[in-house]
């Protein structure tokens, strides 16, 4: 058997607090606390004995601790939790708690010897670690949008649209799926800018992309600015007669922003769209496919603006009267 003088020694040099509460007697009354308990605690051992530990609560009871705590003791059973302790000056302080019972030979529960830690240093150090973390990720993903975004209108820029081309394409040759390409460019927007001001285009590019962002929901719609006062979509899995309805539908939507634009043929600001869509295959590349829907917006601006114009030459959407467009000043964005 282990010297009792040595064990005498464990509990009253232990750093951690000990408290031993009388099972038998009414209300569980402390009759014994180590020297680490009175630390931790402020409060003597001659002003706790004969108390019940729930001094500690300060009468701020956590009603949920205190359900579990309850029926564990009642069952005889040993408890474990971190719970929110208040010093004698009625500092608040994490205690991880564990109390188990000592049982007599026939089973009967004669005391409770409860173990307390204070963790509050470790608590706020983890509370300091996930802070910190969470500002990590915030700045991570600030950084990522500064990256990817565009800084004006929000959208994907061209970079991260280069990139993700090469991967859409990809997976379409793949899948065999088929894929719309959308270029988009406002019409006279140098005239815009001259007229309003840099600043009303900056707004007018923000409603176009959000125009844009608003007529391309689906998950698999990837809308990027490319340019100056240039947009491009690509709509994997949509077929000819839909890519069609959304090239005009863009004309119109824009249209129906209803900013002014003196040099355009209706007055206000329009765009011009060249498409195409494709089925991603080994003899074609993703830049040809750009290239090709350019194209198509650069026959749409020559045949008159503020229209849809498909890569194999036909132009669809709303015909303004006709005037005498100049041929196209090509956009150098
Ligand atoms: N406000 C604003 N203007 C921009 C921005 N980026 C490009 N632009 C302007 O967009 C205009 C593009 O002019 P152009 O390339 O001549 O084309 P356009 O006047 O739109 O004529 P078409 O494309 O031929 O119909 C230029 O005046 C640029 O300064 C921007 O971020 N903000």
């Amino acid at each position: 058997m282990i010297d009792l003088e040595l064990l005498q020694h464990a509990v009253m040099d232990s750093r951690d607090g000990i408290a031993i509460a009388d099972a038998r007697a009414e209300d569980l009354p402390l009759i014994f606390v180590n020297p680490a308990f009175e630390r931790m605690t402020g409060y003597s051992h001659d002003e706790v004995l004969g108390r019940n530990c729930r001094f500690l609560q300060n009468g701020r009871i956590d009603p949920e601790s205190r359900a579990e705590m309850r029926a564990a003791l009642r069952k005889g059973q040993g408890f474990s939790k971190v719970v929110t302790n208040y010093r004698k000056d009625d500092t608040p302080f994490w205690n991880e708690l564990s109390i188990s019972p000592i049982h007599t030979e026939r089973g009967a529960v004669t005391h409770f010897i409860g173990f307390q830690k204070d963790v509050t240093q470790r608590l706020l150090v983890d509370e300091e670690l996930r802070a910190r973390n969470r500002d990590l990720e915030s700045a991570k993903k600030a950084l990522e949008e500064l990256v990817t975004l565009d800084a004006l209108t929000g959208v994907y820029n061209r970079r991260h649209f280069d990139d993700r081309m090469e991967s859409l394409w990809k997976i379409s040759s793949r899948t065999g799926e088929s894929m719309a390409i959308f270029f988009i460019d406002i019409d006279y927007f140098k005239t815009f800018n001259d007229h309003f001001g840099h600043q009303a285009g900056d707004e007018a590019l923000i409603q176009v992309a959000q125009t844009l962002a608003e007529s391309f929901q689906r998950g698999s719609d990837f809308l990027a600015r490319y340019g100056g006062e240039e947009f491009v979509v690509v709509a994997c899995g949509m077929d000819q007669e839909p890519a069609r309805y959304f090239a005009e539908r863009l004309c119109e939507r824009v249209r129906e922003l209803d900013f002014d634009n003196p040099d355009t043929e209706s007055g206000r600001l329009t765009i011009s769209v060249g498409y195409t869509v494709v089925t991603p295959h080994g003899g074609l590349n993703a830049q040809t496919v750009i290239e090709r829907a350019d194209q198509a917006l650069f026959e749409a601006k020559k045949a008159g603006r503020d229209r849809a114009c498909e890569a194999t030459g036909s132009t669809h959407g709303w015909a303004p009267a006709r005037r005498s467009y100049e041929v196209s000043r090509r956009s150098n964005s």
